[in-house]
């Protein structure tokens, strides 16, 4: 689904989150395993203030393992706890429970000193659109519960879906916007297919993918559109595989749309194998 953000959706969306905050011990911040930077909401840490909160790298099956281990431990050096999931095959969901428990100790502990009789943790799933929320809930419930596609400034009764004996989730995520200024971001967001319908021109795309995967994964390049050399020039290269592959218009010539359009579609469709877009030691700016 797509939303348009405008200034009157954020607002909502974070008074949304805002309110649901008080009705949870800890937030479950989902993210793109293949772009941890990007598909963070530009102002989650100011959102959720001092919550506890575990960070799940969702997709993890479409990010490069070795990525995905620095990415977690990048998290770890700041004090935050990460787990890489996959929300779709339901892999490493059971980590959530035990380290939301882990996060939780010391507060559950001092309620108990109290005398506080013990309790189901509670949580609530927050992210950018796409990233997995739904995905994740009906995996978490068993069954089918949250709609993709809520929309925010959309309320209705809360509910609590019960995760094991353990843990109780807000049926609803919070939907927060993603990074709109960074038009680099927008391309991650883009060729992840997290944004679908993009606005972005589809040549600008491909050349992207075309020049992420020259520098970092040359060799599934070169591999999959069968290249001796990788051409200097895009346009050499958009020839070279709009031929391989017949993407050819009128009079035999490479048609660049389809060309364009088939490399953004292969790489979203894992066909140069798991693909992480950003790493930690780029430092991207937090
Ligand atoms: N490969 C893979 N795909 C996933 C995973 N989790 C979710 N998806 C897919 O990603 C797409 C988006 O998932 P949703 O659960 O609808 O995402 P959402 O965050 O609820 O999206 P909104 O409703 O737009 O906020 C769907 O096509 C899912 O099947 C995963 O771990 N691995």
């Amino acid at each position: 689904m797509t939303i348009q953000w405008f200034p009157g959706h954020m607002a909502k969306a974070r008074r949304e989150v805002t309110e649901k905050l008080k009705l949870v011990d800890i937030i479950i911040e989902l993210i793109d395993a293949r772009i941890p930077y990007s598909s963070r909401n530009p102002m989650i840490d100011e959102i959720i203030q001092h919550k506890p909160r575990l960070v799940l790298l969702n997709k993890a099956d479409m990010a490069d393992r070795e990525a995905t281990k620095k990415w977690i431990r990048h998290f770890a050096d700041k004090g935050v706890r990460a787990i890489a999931i996959n929300a779709q095959a339901g892999e490493g969901l059971k980590q959530i429970t035990a380290a939301s428990h882990e996060i939780l100790k010391e507060k559950f502990d001092r309620l108990k000193a109290k005398g506080v009789k013990p309790r189901a943790i509670r949580a609530m799933i927050v992210g950018i659109p796409n990233v997995g929320k739904s995905t994740l809930i009906n995996r978490l419930a068993k069954r089918n519960i949250a709609k993709t596609g809520n929309t925010p400034g959309v309320t209705k009764a809360q509910q609590w879906i019960k995760v094991g004996k353990e843990m109780e989730l807000l049926d609803t995520p919070g939907i927060l916007w993603p990074k709109f200024e960074d038009q680099v971001v927008g391309k991650k967001l883009a060729i992840t297919g997290a944004i679908k319908d993009t606005l972005l021109n589809l040549h600008d795309l491909a050349l992207y993918g075309l020049k992420f995967l020259e520098e970092k994964y040359p060799d599934r390049l070169q591999e999959r559109f069968k290249l001796t050399a990788l051409p200097e020039d895009p346009v050499e290269l958009f020839e070279h595989i709009g031929r391989l592959r017949g993407a050819l218009g009128g009079g035999g010539l490479v048609d660049y749309d389809k060309v364009a359009e088939l490399v953004v579609r292969e790489i979203r469709s894992e066909k140069f194998g798991p693909l992480t877009f950003e790493w930690p030691e780029e430092g991207l700016a937090e």
